[in-house]
């Protein structure tokens, strides 16, 4: 379960996220018409910053206004240490105070002036940014409504989830940052070292001894806290893994009373997370230390070298000075390249998931756009079909049935059987490996995916309700009914009894588990939602499972009048539910055993005739047991 909250990612996180991997993460490689799983691309690191440069261009006039700004900013940078160094050598040493207050004025003025084209700098480009993420955070929300079934079944949610959010989160946090860094170093450092030169070749040279050093000590902490960032990524990532299985699985905890074992787990997990945290924090810590340390001793080094130059007339103290100021100058943007290091691979890394993500095959991709389907009539044909959701395990062996226009279909059969994977396939959720489903002699793969399921009508043993309200709930079966029509459809489910009797009625505030419904309640509004749909072909799975008897018979009566002229599979565990189906397909390991009317199955003493007997004998005694 916590698989993919171990793709999470700390604010501060050094590495990227560990490539994906799992089961599908690879993809299968498929004959044509199969599933190929996503492809994962080899990593491209030039590729991705090109990619995201593409998104960050489409603001190019902000790009080139925060360009601007930080070319006038850096120029101000680099200004200042040759204005102090003029005030030592013009106006300190010669005694000439009026001088050196109004140098001093100019160059408070040219401070100020630097702060405000920073402020101005940051605003523009957080703006810039903020875009830029909103435009990569709508194509990733969009690419997940196109995705097919099997990229959600093949890996965590939480993992394609991270990619919308964590991922996107490093992007952002990057290239706010990063942008305006590394134009900024680059020009200080080319800018430092030209104005160094023209002031004293040998102390530049002094002070870039220290450099190398420089380089050496960062490059081989920031290696190390990358290492101790990662792991604290992955504790965290097994955190927040387990805070979700906890939460979600409250009930089970609770009626286990597991409470106190589960706080002694999340205080293991915890202290780990706490120990690779400090581990990190130390590590990534003595960055700053050996900074300070290495640029005292390039300013010592300077100091030493220019007083003796000084103490010899070959150089003055206000060129000692700017050239101390252009060192700092010089190694700040090195030290803080070195910095960003870690923030740039953990964005790289995120906008290579994001960019893979956005690069799978959307299950639209092989349509062709076949002219628009006739109104249906509702003739259903499985032709020798055959389908595995993997291609290693087959799950549907050779299945053949006609369903006539109007046709209940019922298909029963033990739990694994294959029956709601039947149904699968007739929405096109997964595309068959062999054989044929026609809809009145059209085989499905030529009709367009959102075509033909416009035509079928599905209420799902998953009851799910959206967050908002009743009628917002059952109008996402046709968004343009009014409220009569919604009305309608809640009587006709037999729902509208109870939302009458809810405070505010239909306009009831849901949230996304419905948790403020029953589970009866909620089939009834999924029920409501396909009415109101008023599909050509109906697909009932399991839809009354969790419904009184009694209300089931009112159900039963709206779907009978639904059901008129509609063909309609209906899957059903209790056999009494469907005994009036036109047929009914018994389904076992995969393969229809038995087909027929109920009488017909009833009379072939068969495997139906069993499992119908052994559920009404089971129903008579529970009967009798409650009037006895
Ligand atoms: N998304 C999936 N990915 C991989 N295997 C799946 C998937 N859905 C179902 N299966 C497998 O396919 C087989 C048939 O499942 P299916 O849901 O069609 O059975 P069913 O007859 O509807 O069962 P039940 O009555 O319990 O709902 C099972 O072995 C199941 O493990």
């Amino acid at each position: 379960m916590s698989a993919h909250a171990n793709q999470t990612q700390s604010p501060g996180g050094a590495a990227g996220p560990p490539a994906l991997s799992g089961p599908g993460g690879q993809g299968t490689p498929g004959a044509a018409g199969r599933f190929v799983g996503p492809k994962v691309k080899p990593r491209n690191t030039y590729a991705t910053v090109r990619r995201l440069w593409s998104y960050l261009y489409r603001q190019r006039a902000g790009l080139l206004i925060v360009a601007l700004l930080t070319v006038l900013g850096s120029v101000i940078g680099l200004v200042s240490p040759y204005l102090m160094g003029k005030a030592v050598d013009d106006y300190l040493i010669p005694h000439d105070y009026p001088g050196l207050v109004q140098l001093c004025l100019f160059m408070l003025g040219f401070y100020l002036l630097g702060s405000l084209i920073a402020w101005v700098q940051s605003f523009v480009m957080n703006g810039l940014s903020g875009r830029t993420l909103q435009t990569l955070r709508h194509d990733v929300f969009e690419k997940f409504q196109q995705l097919p079934l099997q990229v959600f079944d093949s890996r965590p949610h939480g993992e394609l989830m991270s990619r919308a959010t964590n991922d996107i989160e490093n992007v952002s946090n990057s290239l706010n940052q990063t942008v305006i860094q590394l134009l900024t170093s680059l020009i200080t450092i080319v800018g430092s070292l030209v104005m160094m030169l023209r002031l004293n070749l040998i102390l530049t040279v002094v002070s870039l001894l220290c450099i190398p050093l420089m380089w050496m000590a960062t490059s081989k902490i920031t290696s190390l806290s990358r290492i101790a960032f990662k792991e604290q990524q992955q504790e965290l990532g097994a955190l927040n893994g387990f805070i979700e299985e906890t939460v979600s699985g409250q009930k089970v905890v609770k009626a286990f009373r597991r409470e106190a074992v589960t706080v002694q787990q999340f205080q293991d997990i915890n202290g780990k997370l706490n120990r690779a945290g400090i581990k990190a924090q130390i590590v990534s810590g003595m960055v700053g230390p050996t900074m300070n340390f290495v640029n005292n001793l390039s300013f010592a080094l300077i100091s030493a070298v220019g007083g003796w130059m000084a103490f010899h007339d070959w150089t003055t103290i206000g060129v000692i000075v700017s050239l101390l100021n252009y060192s700092r100058q010089l190694n700040r943007p090195i030290n803080e390249l070195a910095n960003q290091y870690n923030l740039i691979q953990s964005a790289i890394a995120g906008a290579e998931r994001v960019f893979e993500l956005l690069d799978m095959d959307t299950e639209y991709r092989k349509e062709q756009t076949t002219p628009a389907v006739r109104s249906v009539q509702g003739e259903v044909v499985f032709h020798d079909v055959s389908f595995g959701y993997s291609a290693e395990s087959p799950i549907l062996k050779q299945v053949s049935f006609t369903a006539k226009p109007g046709d209940q279909i019922a298909l029963v059969g033990p739990t694994g059987a294959g029956k709601t994977t039947i149904v699968n396939l007739l929405t096109r959720f997964y595309d068959i490996h062999a054989g044929a489903i026609t809809i009145d002699g059209v085989n499905i793969t030529q009709i367009e995916k959102n075509r033909l399921r416009s035509k079928l009508g599905m209420v799902l043993q998953d009851a799910y309700v959206f967050s908002g309200s009743i009628r917002e709930n059952i109008r996402y079966g046709r968004l343009e009914a009014t409220d009569e029509e919604v009305e309608a459809a809640a009587k006709l489910a037999n729902a509208d009894s109870f939302i009458k009797r809810l405070p505010h009625g239909y306009d009831t505030i849901l949230t996304a588990e419905g948790s403020n419904l029953s589970h009866g309640q909620r089939q009834l509004l999924t029920i409501a939602r396909t009415i109101l749909a008023d599909p050509e072909i109906l697909i009932l799975d399991e839809a009354t499972s969790s419904i009184d008897t009694r209300t089931e018979m009112h159900i039963q009566d709206a779907m009978k009048t639904l059901m008129k002229g509609r063909t309609s599979f209906i899957i059903a565990h209790r056999l009494s539910t469907i005994r009036d189906a036109d047929l009914i397909l018994v389904l076992s390991g995969g393969q229809i055993i038995e087909q027929g009317t109920h009488r017909q199955l009833l009379a072939a003493q068969g495997f139906y005739y069993n499992l119908y007997t052994s559920q009404f004998q089971k129903s008579a005694s529970a009967s009798a047991g409650e009037t006895g």
